[in-house]
C-alpha cells in the first residue's frame, strides 16, 4: 500500500465518524420526543381515573324520589344519620307522613328538617318542577338527588299487559328522568352536585321474566353514561346503583307474581337488607363512584359489564383490567346453569299438562 492509500482510508474514516456524530442531535430529539409522547400519554390514562373530592352530607339538601318505602326510605335514614335535612317524594301522603317519622329517628342535631311531597314523578315535567322549586326554597339547593321511586313487574313477554312495557318505562326511566333535569340547572350553576339513579342488577343482565322490567333499568345506565360525560366539568357527579334482590315491600309485592324461573335464577344472588344496600350506594355516592354495587356478585357484574362507563379510581381501573377475563369464565357457569333452569321448569310443566290430561 502505498502512503497516499494510507492517507486517504484514514481520511475516510474520520469522515464516517464524524456522520454518526452528526446524527446523535436527532436520536436525543427523538428519545425527549418519545418521553413526551409517553408522559402525555400516561396524563391521558389517568386523568379520568382521578378521584372527585367527595360532598359533605352534614347540612347538605338531599331529596329522595320513592324515599317513603324500602330502599328509598333506607337512604333517606342513612343521609339524616350523616346530618342531611332531606325532602321525601312519593305519591302516597300516608306512607310519606310514615316515613317521615321514622326517618326523624335517626337525627343527629335538632336543626335537621324532613320535608314530604306527593306527586306522580313519571307523569308531568311541569308538576316535578314545581315541587323540586318549592323544596328547594324550604331547604335550599339541592345537594343530592336521589332517583329511586320504581316498581318491579316479573312475568313471560307474552303474558304481560301490554300497556306494562310503556308504564314501566314511564316510571322507572321517565321518572328519573324528569326530577334530575328539575335539579341540575341549579347544579350546573353552583358548580357542585350529586345524582343517584337506582337500577338494580336487572338492569346489568337480562333474565327470564324481566322483559319489562329490565330495559327500563338498562335506560338508566345509558343516561347515566352521557350525563356524566356533560356534567363532568360542572364537578357534578353521577352514580347508578345496582342493588340485588331487596327485602322491601315493592319486592314482596313483584314476589306474588314471579315466575319460578325467575325465582331460581335470581337465588343465585341472594336477598339483602333494604338499610345493608343503602349504606353502600349511599357511601358510593358521596364520593363520586360511577358505579355502586352490593355483595360479591354485584361485584362480579360490575366489573364485567363495565365496559365504556367512567372511572373514578386507579384501583377500580386496574382491577376491571386484571379481572374482566376471570370473571367472563365464571359468567359463562352461571349461563349454563340458567339456561338448564329454564329447560328444568319447562320439561315439570310439560309433564304437569300431559298428567293433567291422563286424569
Ligand atoms: N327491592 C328490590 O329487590 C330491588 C329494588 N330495586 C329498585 O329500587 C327502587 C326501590 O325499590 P323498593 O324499595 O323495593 O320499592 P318499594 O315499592 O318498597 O318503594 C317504592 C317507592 O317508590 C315510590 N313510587 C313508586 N312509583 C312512584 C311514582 N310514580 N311517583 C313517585 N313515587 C313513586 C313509592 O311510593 P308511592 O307508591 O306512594 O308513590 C315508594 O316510596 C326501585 O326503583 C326498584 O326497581 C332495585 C333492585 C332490587
Ligand atoms: C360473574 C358473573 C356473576 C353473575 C351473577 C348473576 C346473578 C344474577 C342474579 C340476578 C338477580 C336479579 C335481581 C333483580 C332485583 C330487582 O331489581 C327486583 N327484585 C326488583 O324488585
Amino acid at each position: 500500500m502505498s502512503c497516499e492509500d494510507s492517507f486517504s482510508s484514514a481520511l475516510l474514516d474520520r469522515i464516517s465518524f464524524n456522520f454518526w456524530w452528526l446524527l446523535l442531535p436527532f436520536v436525543m430529539i427523538l428519545v425527549v420526543a418519545a418521553f413526551i409522547v409517553a408522559f402525555v400519554l400516561l396524563l391521558y390514562m389517568i386523568s379520568p381515573l382521578i378521584s372527585p373530592k367527595p360532598l359533605k352530607l352534614n347540612g347538605a339538601h338531599v331529596v329522595v324520589t320513592g324515599g317513603s318505602s324500602g330502599i328509598g326510605k333506607c337512604i333517606a335514614m342513612e343521609c339524616y344519620r350523616q346530618g342531611a335535612f332531606i325532602t321525601l317524594v312519593a305519591r302516597d301522603e300516608h306512607k310519606l307522613v310514615q316515613a317521615k317519622k321514622e326517618v326523624e329517628k335517626c337525627a343527629i342535631n335538632d336543626k335537621q328538617v324532613v320535608l314530604c311531597i306527593s306527586v306522580d314523578v313519571s307523569k308531568d315535567y311541569s308538576q316535578v318542577e314545581s315541587v323540586i322549586k318549592q323544596a328547594q326554597e324550604k331547604l335550599g339547593p339541592v345537594d343530592m338527588l336521589v332517583n329511586c321511586a320504581g316498581t318491579a313487574i316479573s312475568g313471560k313477554f307474552d303474558e304481560v299487559e301490554v300497556d306494562r312495557f310503556k308504564r314501566l318505562m314511564e316510571v322507572n326511566y321517565l321518572g328519573s328522568v324528569y326530577p334530575t333535569r328539575a335539579v341540575i340547572t341549579t347544579m350546573k350553576e353552583r358548580r357542585m352536585g350529586r345524582i343517584m339513579f337506582v337500577s338494580s342488577q336487572a338492569g346489568q343482565i337480562g333474565l327470564f321474566g324481566y322483559t319489562t322490567y329490565s330495559p327500563s333499568k338498562f335506560a338508566l345506565r345509558g343516561l347515566a353514561e352521557a350525563l356524566q360525560m356533560e356534567m363532568k366539568p360542572y364537578n357534578i357527579y353521577v352514580t347508578v346503583a345496582y342493588p340485588p334482590d331487596t327485602d322491601t315491600p315493592g319486592f314482596a309485592e313483584e314476589n306474588k307474581s314471579k315466575p319460578l324461573e325467575t325465582r331460581l335464577i335470581s337465588e343465585t344472588s341472594g336477598v339483602y337488607q333494604p338499610d345493608q344496600v343503602a349504606k353502600v350506594v349511599v357511601k358510593d355516592a358521596v364520593q363520586g363512584n360511577f358505579t355502586s354495587s352490593v355483595g360479591p356478585d354485584g361485584y362480579m357484574l360490575s366489573a364485567l359489564t363495565c365496559g365504556m362507563s367512567p372511572v373514578t379510581s386507579i384501583t377500580e381501573g386496574l382491577q376491571q383490567i386484571v379481572t374482566m377475563g376471570l370473571f367472563r369464565t365464571i359468567a359463562l357457569f352461571y349461563l349454563g346453569s340458567f339456561d338448564s333452569i329454564v329447560r328444568r321448569c319447562m320439561i315439570q310443566r310439560e309433564q304437569s299438562k300431559a298428567s293433567d290430561k291422563r286424569e
